[in-house]
C-alpha cells in the first residue's frame, strides 16, 4: 500500500487515472467531507472534529445523530463521534481538570483541518483509492479563553479520521508541548446506528470488570457474565474488556455481526444507552424513542489518567469495521 501524503488534488481530475477519493470543504469552511470511489463517505465538522456521518456505498448511514443535534458550534453534537478530551465525564476530585465541563473541551472547540492523504489499493489494480485520511489539529490557540483558563497546559492533539472500504478508523496523538507534566483521559464517543436495540447484543465484554455509573451514590464495580451483553434498560458502564484491546468488541443485530471495534491503547469500552427516561430528560435527544436505534460503544482511556511529561507523546485509536 502506497501512502501519498499531500497528493495534489489536481490529480483527481486527470483522465486515465484510477478513480480518486474526493475531499470537499463546505458549509462556510465548517465541514470536511470525503468520498471514496466506491461511494462510501464521511462528514466531519471542524467543531469538535465531530464525525457526523459515515455512509456505506449504498448510502446507508452507520452513525446515529439526533434530529435536534446542533451542528452550528453552540453545543456538543448529540450523535456521530464526538471526541472526549482531556476528561471523561467530570472529575471534581482531580484538581487539574476539576474546572472543565463534562467530557472536556475537545468536542466544543473548533479544530483545524490539517489536510488529507490517500492510499491506493495494492491488490486490485486500477481500482483507485482504497482509503482517505483526514487530519485535524487542536492546540491551546484554538481554545476559548474559558477553556484555556480552566486547563492552562501546553498541548497538541492530532486526530486522524480514516475512511477505508467498510472501515472507519480514528486515532489520536496527544503531545505535551510544555515542560510541566499533565494528565488526561480521552475517548471516541461513537453513536452506532442500529435498527432495533431489542435485537442487539455486544460481544467481547464477557467476564470483564466494569464500573456501573448508574449505581448511586458510588458507582460500583462488578464482573460481567460470560454471555454477550443485551441492552434492555438505561445503561452506562465502563468496561475493561478481559481480552485486552486487540480482541474485537462486536455489535450484533438479530444474530448477525454488524460492527467490529479493535483498539490500540484504548483499554476501556463505555456502553451507553439513555433508554426512555434518559432520552426524555435530554433536550437535544430526538426523536424521543431514538434510543431504540442507537447504542454508544465508546473506546477510551478513561480509567485513571495518562500522564505525559514535558515533550512526551501518546497515541491511541480504534478501527471500526462495518460487517
Ligand atoms: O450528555 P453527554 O455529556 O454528551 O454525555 C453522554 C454520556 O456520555 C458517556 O457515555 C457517559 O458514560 C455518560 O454518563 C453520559 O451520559
Amino acid at each position: 500500500m502506497v501512502d501519498r501524503p499531500k497528493k495534489p488534488s489536481a490529480l483527481s481530475a486527470t483522465p486515465g487515472l484510477a478513480p480518486q477519493a474526493q475531499v470537499t470543504i463546505s458549509h462556510s469552511n465548517n465541514r470536511v467531507s470525503a468520498v471514496l470511489p466506491t461511494g462510501e463517505s464521511i462528514e466531519v465538522l471542524l467543531f469538535g472534529a465531530t464525525i457526523i456521518s459515515w455512509k456505506d456505498a449504498k448510502g446507508g448511514e452507520k452513525l446515529w445523530v439526533s434530529g435536534k443535534a446542533k451542528t452550528d458550534g453552540t453545543k456538543a453534537v448529540r450523535g456521530g463521534v464526538p471526541v472526549v478530551f482531556p476528561v471523561f465525564g467530570t472529575a471534581p476530585d482531580h484538581a487539574a481538570t476539576s474546572k472543565l465541563p463534562q467530557h472536556g473541551f475537545a468536542r466544543t472547540s473548533r479544530w483545524e483541518f490539517l489536510g488529507k492523504s490517500t492510499s491506493e489499493s495494492s491488490s486490485i489494480s486500477g481500482s483507485g483509492d482504497d482509503s482517505v485520511k483526514l487530519d485535524f489539529g487542536l492546540s491551546p490557540s484554538n481554545l476559548s479563553e474559558g477553556s484555556r483558563k480552566a486547563w492552562p497546559f501546553e498541548f497538541g492533539l492530532i486526530y486522524s479520521v480514516t475512511l477505508g472500504r467498510g472501515i472507519l478508523s480514528t486515532s489520536m496523538v496527544v503531545r505535551n508541548e510544555g515542560d510541566e507534566a499533565w494528565e488526561f483521559q480521552t475517548l471516541m464517543h461513537t453513536y452506532f446506528r442500529v435498527a432495533d436495540i431489542a435485537k442487539v447484543e455486544i460481544t467481547g465484554l464477557e467476564s470483564s470488570q466494569y464500573l456501573d455509573k448508574l449505581t448511586t451514590p458510588i458507582p460500583s464495580t462488578a464482573t460481567s457474565p460470560s454471555a454477550s451483553l443485551k441492552i434492555a434498560a438505561q445503561t452506562d458502564r465502563v468496561y475493561s474488556p478481559a481480552g485486552g484491546p486487540e480482541v474485537p468488541v462486536v455489535i450484533k443485530e438479530g444474530g448477525k455481526e454488524t460492527f467490529s471495534i479493535v483498539r490500540d491503547n484504548l483499554n476501556e469500552i463505555v456502553v451507553w444507552n439513555p433508554w426512555e427516561a434518559g432520552a426524555k430528560a435530554t433536550a437535544d435527544f430526538e426523536p424521543k424513542d431514538g434510543y431504540k436505534e442507537m447504542v454508544c460503544v465508546e473506546a477510551g482511556a478513561v480509567k485513571g489518567w495518562v500522564k505525559l511529561e514535558g515533550g512526551e507523546s501518546w497515541e491511541g485509536g480504534q478501527v471500526v469495521t462495518a460487517l
